[in-house]
């Protein structure tokens, strides 16, 4: 925009506000339904210091939908695992995984460098005519209108020349991190879940191959507790938990390295402070307004879950969305945007904090405590699963989880196994497409049929898939929504579903 042009009778569909992975993970997911946005981003390029380090396989899965889970894959590491130490490095307790594959059809946890997966993401993005991504673009403004379903105005100054525009929109995204000026647009606050701690973030490269576990060290030292992981072929990242007045400058990172790396070389990519802090906002949205990611919730890093809450909320909101935009269902999807992430991404943040107090809280006392309570907990059958089991929680009833007497499924994602078809074993979501699903057993039943026809919904016959058929257990059929939540088990006949929404 000399200043920026948009055709101005013609709001454009959606404004994403920041280019991170919430950011473009959501304008991809609207263009592959059809759905054009403009994406405005301070930054020209890929912000190339280090971020964020972990996303499960349940978000993996979103990567596959918007199609980079392959070159996910080549930049990731699956991780084996987690291991408690001491303060003198002594495993406590390791926890570790059997297999790296989980029930979603991808490593369970895995370790990689932010700036890479934006230059996936970037990459990706530039595939979809719908995206125009604005580098050095800065939000001045957001007007947001009486009537929720006129346009909102977003008042942008172009970084390079200075000059201010507009742009309208039918639907703002603010996925624009901590400071989210979206958040103070729609009225929203952060509200304080109680944890604060300031830590000490280094990232480091290093040519000479340390010889390390392949899994995440947690430093139960009440003196100065700690996080360790190799990120990288040659990238590490450590976490130190600042004392009371230290600064970031005080620590000599040299000695704290060196239990590590034993004196290689290593060049400090990036030595800053953070604070960790739990907050959720008290509003997620007003009217086609949003927030996501960071602008909506922050996390302590202690279960690595940041990230993927954000590309969560990002697949939760996008198809409703672009059902809403294209006309295809009713506005009230909008409504349960916030009622389902924002409950979901609470319990990630309180696990993360509880996680956090257990692995280094306590003090020298709950480290005597902590090293006799847990050190054999990584033998005792089951502990494992519920320490590394990323298993998220379940959705709550609402209009789009039709939760049933005795329906085990309703609410929760379903797996992605490789089920047999005519061109051979594929995955399931890849299957699916970016359609509802009905997963069924034996004959389908009327219920489900219609229920498939009236959505459009992609039939798959779980009998050749034995996980699917366990998955299933007594449903005989389950009605799975484009994000991979199950709407319903079909446990009995008499549960609505959510078909009255939509006009497929
Ligand atoms: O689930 C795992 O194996 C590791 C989870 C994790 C990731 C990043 C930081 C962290 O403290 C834990």
């Amino acid at each position: 925009m000399a200043a920026m042009t948009v055709p101005p009778a013609e709001a454009l569909p959606v404004v994403v506000v920041g280019a991170g992975p919430t950011g473009l993970t959501s304008a991809i997911l609207l263009a592959r339904r059809g759905v054009r946005s403009v994406v405005l981003e301070r930054h020209r390029d890929v912000y190339p210091l280090p971020r964020a380090v972990h996303l499960d396989d349940e978000v993996v899965r979103i990567l596959q939908r918007v199609g980079v889970a392959e070159g996910f894959r080549a930049i990731s590491r699956p991780v084996a695992g987690l291991r408690l130490v001491d303060g003198g490095l002594r495993t406590i307790v390791e926890f570790r995984r059997d297999s790296l594959e989980g029930a979603h059809g991808w490593p369970q946890a895995n370790l990689f460098d932010q700036p890479d997966l934006e230059r996936l993401l970037r990459a990706a993005a530039a595939e979809h005519p719908e995206i125009d991504l604005r580098g050095g673009h800065e939000v001045v403004r957001a007007q947001l209108p009486a009537n929720p379903r006129d346009p909102v105005r977003v008042h942008v100054r172009d970084l390079g020349t200075g000059a201010v525009g507009h742009v309208d929109a039918r639907a703002l995204l603010g996925c624009d991190g901590a400071n989210s000026p979206t958040r103070a647009a729609i009225g929203a606050a952060m509200r304080d879940l109680r944890f604060e701690e300031r830590w000490l973030v280094v990232d480091v490269l290093c040519p000479t191959r340390l010889d390390v576990w392949n899994g995440v060290h947690q430093v139960c030292d009440p003196h100065r507790a700690a996080t360790f992981m190799q990120v990288g072929a040659e990238r590490y990242r450590w976490e130190f938990r600042l004392r009371e007045g230290e600064t970031s400058a005080d620590p000599d990172l040299d000695a704290l390295l060196h239990p590590w790396t034993g004196g290689a070389e290593v060049e400090v990519l990036r030595r800053a402070e953070y604070t960790f802090r739990a907050q959720v906002a008290d509003r997620w949205r007003r009217g086609r307004t949003f927030l996501l990611g960071d602008a909506a919730h922050l996390t302590p890093p202690f279960i690595g879950q940041g990230l993927g809450s954000g590309l969560r909320d990002a697949a939760n909101l996008t198809w409703k969305l672009a059902a809403v935009l294209t006309g295809t269902a009713d506005e009230c999807l909008l409504d349960t945007y916030e009622p389902e992430r924002r409950p979901h991404a609470t319990t990630m943040i309180r696990t993360a904090v509880a996680v956090g107090w257990a692995m280094t809280g306590g003090g020298p006392l709950g480290a005597t405590v902590r090293r006799r309570a847990i050190a054999g907990a990584g033998r005792i059958p089951g502990v494992t699963d519920l320490v590394l089991k990323t298993t998220s929680p379940r959705l709550r009833r609402g209009p789009l989880v039709r939760t049933g007497p005795r329906d085990r499924l309703a609410g929760t994602l379903c797996p992605q196994p490789r089920i047999p078809t005519p061109t051979g074993p594929r995955r399931l979501d890849d299957v699916l497409g970016d359609a509802f699903g009905i997963i069924h057993r034996g004959p389908i039943e009327p219920a489900p049929a219609t229920t498939a026809r009236r959505l459009g919904a992609v039939v798959v016959r779980a009998d050749g898939c034995p996980e699917l058929l366990r998955w299933l257990g007594r449903s005989r059929a389950a009605l799975i929504r484009p994000d991979r939540v199950v709407v319903t088990g079909f446990p009995s006949q008499d549960v609505p579903t959510c078909v009255e929404l939509f006009s497929a």
